[in-house]
Formats: C-alpha cells, structure tokens, sequence
C-alpha cells in the first residue's frame, strides 16, 4: 500500500470512529499515525523533480508574504496593484503557474510578496501545483490567504485543512510542551498544570508510535494530543495569517460588513482599489514590523532611513542590525518615544525599543 492510500485508510477510520471514552486511546494512536505518514509524504522526494521549475525565489527584503488562495480570487490582482511587478491576471483558472516575487514598500520597509499558482483541494497530496505552493508557504514570515467574497464559507476551512495537513500552523504559537528524547531511564511525564485533553498513558501510547521509550515531557499548558505530534514531529511552522476577501464590490454591503467582523480577516476589493490601505497596515501589525530612527548628536533624527526591526527587539538589536561590532563598543543609548518613561532616555543593551523610537548610540 502507497502512503497515500495509507493516509485515507487512517482518515477513514478516524471519521467512522465515534468519539468517547472508550475510543479515546486508540483515536490518538490513529493520529499519530496520521501525522507520521503525512510528514513522510513531506519529506523531499528522491526521484527529484519535484521542487517545480520557477518556485525558487530568492528571500528579499525585510519579510516574505505568500498569497495563497484557490484558482482566480484575484491573487495576480493583488500583487499587480500592491507592488511594481505585473503578474498576469485573467478570469481563467491556472492564469498563474509559477512563483512571481514583487516587493511592496510600505513605510520604508520591503516586503516581499510572493503571487503563487491557486491550490486546490488535494494540493497536500500533489495535486497541481499544491506541494510546490504549499513548500513556498513554509517559507514565508505570513500568509495572506485570499478568499472570494462571493464564494461559500466552506472555501476557507478547505485551504486551512491543506495547510494544516503539511503542518502549517495559522495564528497559533507553538504548543508549550517541554519535550527531550533521551538515552534511557523510562518516560519521565510531568505537567504544571491540570491536563484535560490527554493522561500519561496516552502521551506514553503516542510516544511508543513513534518509537520513543525514553523521553521528558513536560506540559506547561493544556495541550491536547495533536499538540504533542506537533512538537514530537518538530517540523511544524507557525504563522500568522491575515484571511483577505477580495471581490467585495460584487456583495452587499451587510456582506461585507459581516465578513469584517471575522478574526483575522480583511475585506477588499482589487479592482476597484478598496480597502488595501488598511491591508497593509493590518500586514505590518500581523508582521510585527517596528521603525526604529537613528540620531547623530546635534542632529536631528533621520526620518528617510529607518531601520525595520520586529516588535520585542532591543538596543542591542539595533546595534547589530547597523553593524556587528557596535554593540560590543556601546558605553549607552539615548532613546525618544514610547518605550521609555522619559524622552530621552538613558538605556542599556537589553532595553526593548518600540516602533517610530528614535535612538542615540554613545560609545564607550
Ligand atoms: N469583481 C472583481 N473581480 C476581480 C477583483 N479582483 C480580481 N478580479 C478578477 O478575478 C479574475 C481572476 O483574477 P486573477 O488575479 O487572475 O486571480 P488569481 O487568483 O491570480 O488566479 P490564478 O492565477 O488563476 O490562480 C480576473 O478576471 C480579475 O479581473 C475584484 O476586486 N472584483
Ligand atoms: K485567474
Ligand atoms: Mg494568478
């Protein structure tokens, strides 16, 4: 039997399983076995071929963006109206076949954005274009998942199960499960909190399927058992995902507003240019893109040439991304803004800066 059909004989079981007590156990185990032959369905084939001609873009800017969507919700549109590229746009599905980078240049920063061939339902699995999409996805820093308005829910949760299916985890932080594999002495299980979603018996069951007997596993929240796979697999990635609807000129706007209102989600309209200002500022937020000035002393700070950072870095930080020698030669900082109490203020290495700081390096 191929991995494939290995995968659906599981799916089937899973779905044909009623979910209790008694079954619990053995749910897990089926999941775990899930996730093991869908990881080795991941790993990169050795008949080759199977990267895809035109997929290997260089990283570029200050952070990558794929647009991932079903066939023709406006994803050329998009990248042709957000960036300098022209990507061909049609109302035909399949316009796209290969991987076109253009860069948006949104407060001084570059981002990347990637316009990819539409995935269908199955991509996970190779159908069309999905695993080279899909191995692009992975890469990104964000997904903007582009959806149309006009079509059914339903849309949606398919794309998210494909992203899901390859371990692509969206808008959640990684499971906060210590885990180590070790040379011997049993399974040690701990928690520091009250578990509901699994026991050690069960951790230990779907430890054994992966065939690890020694091991520390410390849940320092209530995970769930898919959160365990997740971290014994270690080959997950987490990524925020902002959900664009595009086409909203073709509903009402009850429609629209309705869909607004939905976690993570941002309606526009490409062809008629509305509401992409504030995709791009919600991009920045979900990117955790910060500015951060630079001031000479007597000088005023120099507004044209921010540096882009990420949100939770510090001065040390900063001295790196100017060069790496500077943080070592730092005798203190000056910073003006938010981060500080004062403005300015006298910090160290390990302050944390916030986005539109100006800062004063002194030297020793
Ligand atoms: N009504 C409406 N149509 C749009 C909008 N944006 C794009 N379209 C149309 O949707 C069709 C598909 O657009 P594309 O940009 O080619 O879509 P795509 O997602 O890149 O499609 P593939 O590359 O085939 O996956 C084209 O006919 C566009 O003109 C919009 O905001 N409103
Ligand atoms: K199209
Ligand atoms: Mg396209």
């Amino acid at each position: 039997m191929g991995i494939l059909e290995k995968i659906s004989e599981i799916e089937k079981e899973i779905a044909r399983t009623q979910k209790n007590k008694a079954t619990e156990y053995h749910l897990g185990l089926l999941k775990a076995k899930l996730a093991k032959y869908r990881s080795q369905l991941l790993e990169p084939s050795k008949k080759g071929g199977d990267k895809g001609e035109g997929f290997d873009v260089l990283k570029s800017g200050d952070a990558r963006v794929a647009l991932i969507g079903f066939p023709s919700v406006g994803k050329s549109t998009l990248l042709s109206t957000l960036t300098q590229t022209h990507s061909e746009a049609a109302s035909y599905e399949f316009t796209t076949l290969t991987c076109i980078p253009g860069v948006i240049e949104y407060r001084g920063a570059h981002i990347q954005l990637l316009d990819l061939p539409g995935i269908i339902e199955g991509a996970a699995q190779g159908k069309g274009r999905g695993r080279q999409v899909i191995a692009v996805a992975r890469t990104a820093d964000l997904v903007l998942m582009m959806l149309d308005a006009t079509k059914p829910y339903v849309h949606r949760q398919l794309l998210e199960r494909e992203l899901e299916s390859v371990g692509i985890r969206l808008n959640k932080n990684k499971p906060n499960i210590y885990f180590k594999v070790k040379k011997g002495g049993g399974l040690s299980f701990n928690s520091t909190c009250q578990l509901t979603k699994v026991d050690e018996k069960m951790v230990q069951m779907i430890l054994h399927e992966y065939k690890i007997f020694n091991a520390e596993v410390l849940f320092r929240e209530d995970c769930s058992a898919d959160d365990l796979i997740d971290v014994i697999l270690a080959n997950r990635v987490y990524l925020p995902c902002i959900y664009v609807y595009n086409k909203i000129d073709q509903i009402s706007i009850q429609e629209v507003d309705r869909i607004a209102r939905q976690p993570h989600s941002v309606v526009v309209s490409c062809n008629m240019k509305l509401n992409l200002d504030y995709l791009l500022e919600i991009l920045w937020e979900y990117l955790s893109l910060i500015r951060v000035y630079t001031k000479k002393p007597g000088q005023p700070p120099d507004f044209d040439e921010g540096l882009i950072l990420r949100k939770g870095v510090s001065i040390e930080h900063v001295c790196h991304s100017i060069h790496r020698s500077l943080a070592a030669q730092l005798k203190y900082a000056l910073v003006w803004g938010t981060s500080t109490k004062y403005s300015p203020q006298r910090v160290g290495v390990a302050h944390v800066v916030n986005d539109e700081d100006v800062v004063q390096l002194i030297k020793k």
